[in-house]
């Protein structure tokens, strides 16, 4: 049974739900038995996101072909629309949506409002190129992302010569005061909260006057592989980013070529279904695995076997088989910290303990995730204890509730894997996963009814 296409009437792949009805409850379907399915899945947040900004800066039109269509991308979208980027919906071959045409602005133009939503990569990626437009760019964003650190952005784009106007907390909303170019030059950061300042600098560092030579100093650097990412999508498009050291990244002034990208599907949104398999001891596939990626949900294929799970591949189809029983696991998680609350769920549904570190700094993702897992998983009888950067989880016997979501799509489909195995578990605020998969609730409904059937 293959779960694609969703086309009911009421899908809106925009669907800013995020702050509708916030306290319905949708009860998590329950799984009979094992579940197998095969699920297809639409493209990656973070690919779209930055062939987004890189389209926009580049020297000509370029096509993204099966983009994600969520509330992330549509942020991003809007937010370059506003400074003069021309973005067309193009008829394509996608399952999920239209491709997107993307033609750069003649002179990118300031004086305007851009609501980051609860975007990381739009109020961390969009500030450096609102530097390069003419005119004053506001920064907002929803109440809840309102806090998340912005510190980093704010100075070094002041290092870069760049004006801002903020209230001093490193946090937002603030105004970038463009004038139609950024000088650049060397600056040092701290990144240990999110490799989103790295990113973010590296994707427009080519159009500064003198280009970036940016060094990390912290105590940490999470999310490597989405560094990688961001200097793999800067190649493609014949910018080099030199790295002659650990922590240190150099980009020369030049142009960001136009080009044609299909997007790859998104492998952290797989993590649930995959986890599904898991946790119900089934098998589900997922299709159009890429052969190579830089995407950090395919580190899946070798974290779901700690737990027992079996991995196959065929062409572009990933399955993940669960045994009849899931064993703890020792985890360091640094690379991979959005994949963190759904291998928790399957930690806390294991036969024995588990310790998931090198996450400290998913404490500033959409929530606390460390938290708001610790006091969820808890609420429903299970004893989940924080640990400087991670969490330690003894399995429980588990009992139904409420799981809030904290307006966090990832701990929405946390609450959801947990609910296949516990009866009665309601997840608050489900349509939260709108900010990268609107199609979740749908996807996973077919999941648990066709997949045992
Ligand atoms: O650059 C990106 O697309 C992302 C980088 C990571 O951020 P952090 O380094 O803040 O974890 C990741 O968790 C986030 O979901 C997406
Ligand atoms: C941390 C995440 O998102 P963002 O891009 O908003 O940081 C995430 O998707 O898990």
């Amino acid at each position: 049974m293959l779960i694609s296409k969703y086309s009911a009437p009421e899908f809106d792949p925009y669907g800013d739900n995020t702050h509708d009805e916030p306290n319905t409850l949708w009860p998590a379907p329950v799984a009979s038995g094992p579940l197998n399915a095969s699920v297809s899945l639409p493209g990656s947040k973070s690919l779209t996101a930055r062939e987004l900004i890189l389209a926009a800066l580049a020297d000509g039109p370029s096509l993204l072909r099966a983009p994600l269509h969520s509330r992330d991308s549509q942020n991003m979208v809007e937010a370059l629309r506003a400074l003069g980027v021309g973005i067309e919906e193009k008829a394509g071959a996608g399952e999920f949506g239209p491709d997107l045409l993307v033609t750069p602005a003649e002179e990118l133009l300031g004086s305007t409002t851009i609501d980051c939503g609860q975007a990381g990569t739009v109020m961390r990626f969009v500030p450096p190129i609102a530097g390069l437009a003419l005119g004053p760019t506001m920064f907002d964003a929803d109440d809840s992302a309102r806090g998340r650190p912005m510190g980093s952005i704010i100075r070094s784009l002041r290092d870069l010569g760049v004006d801002i106007n903020d209230d001093g907390r490193g946090s937002l909303p603030f105004t970038v005061h463009g004038t139609g170019s950024v000088a650049g030059g060397a600056i040092t950061i701290d990144a240990s909260s999110s490799s989103q300042f790295v990113s973010a600098l590296l994707l427009s560092a080519s159009r500064f006057d003198a280009g970036l030579d940016l060094t990390h100093e912290g105590e940490r650097l999470p999310s490597l592989p989405h560094i990688a990412m961001t200097i793999a999508t800067l190649a493609a498009r014949g910018v080099t980013v030199e790295s002659p050291e650990v922590g240190r990244w150099i980009v020369h002034p030049g142009p960001i070529a136009a080009l044609d990208v299909d997007i790859e599907p998104d492998l952290s949104n797989a993590a649930p279904f995959l986890a599904a398999a898991v946790v119900t001891g089934g098998s589900v596939t997922i299709t159009g695995w890429p052969s190579l990626t830089t995407q950090v949900g395919a580190d899946l294929a070798d974290l779901l076997p700690l737990f027992g799970a079996t991995v196959t591949r065929d062409g572009d189809r990933l399955t993940v088989t669960g045994a009849d029983t899931i064993q703890g696991v020792t985890l360091d998680l640094t690379t991979g910290g959005e994949l963190a609350p759904a291998l928790v769920a399957i930690a806390a549904l294991a036969d024995g303990p588990s310790e998931i570190t090198g996450i400290g700094h998913i404490r500033h993702h959409e929530t606390d995730r460390l938290a708001a897992l610790v006091a969820e998983i808890n609420g429903l009888g299970g004893a989940v204890t924080e640990l400087p950067d991670g969490l330690r989880i003894e399995p429980r016997p588990l009992t139904g509730g409420v799981w809030r979501s904290y307006e966090d799509h990832r701990m929405a489909t946390a609450g959801a894997i947990i609910g296949l195995a516990v009866p009665g578990v309601e997840i608050e605020n489900v349509a939260t996963t709108a900010k990268t998969l609107p199609q979740f609730t749908q996807l996973w409904a077919r999941l648990v009814e066709e997949g045992t059937a």
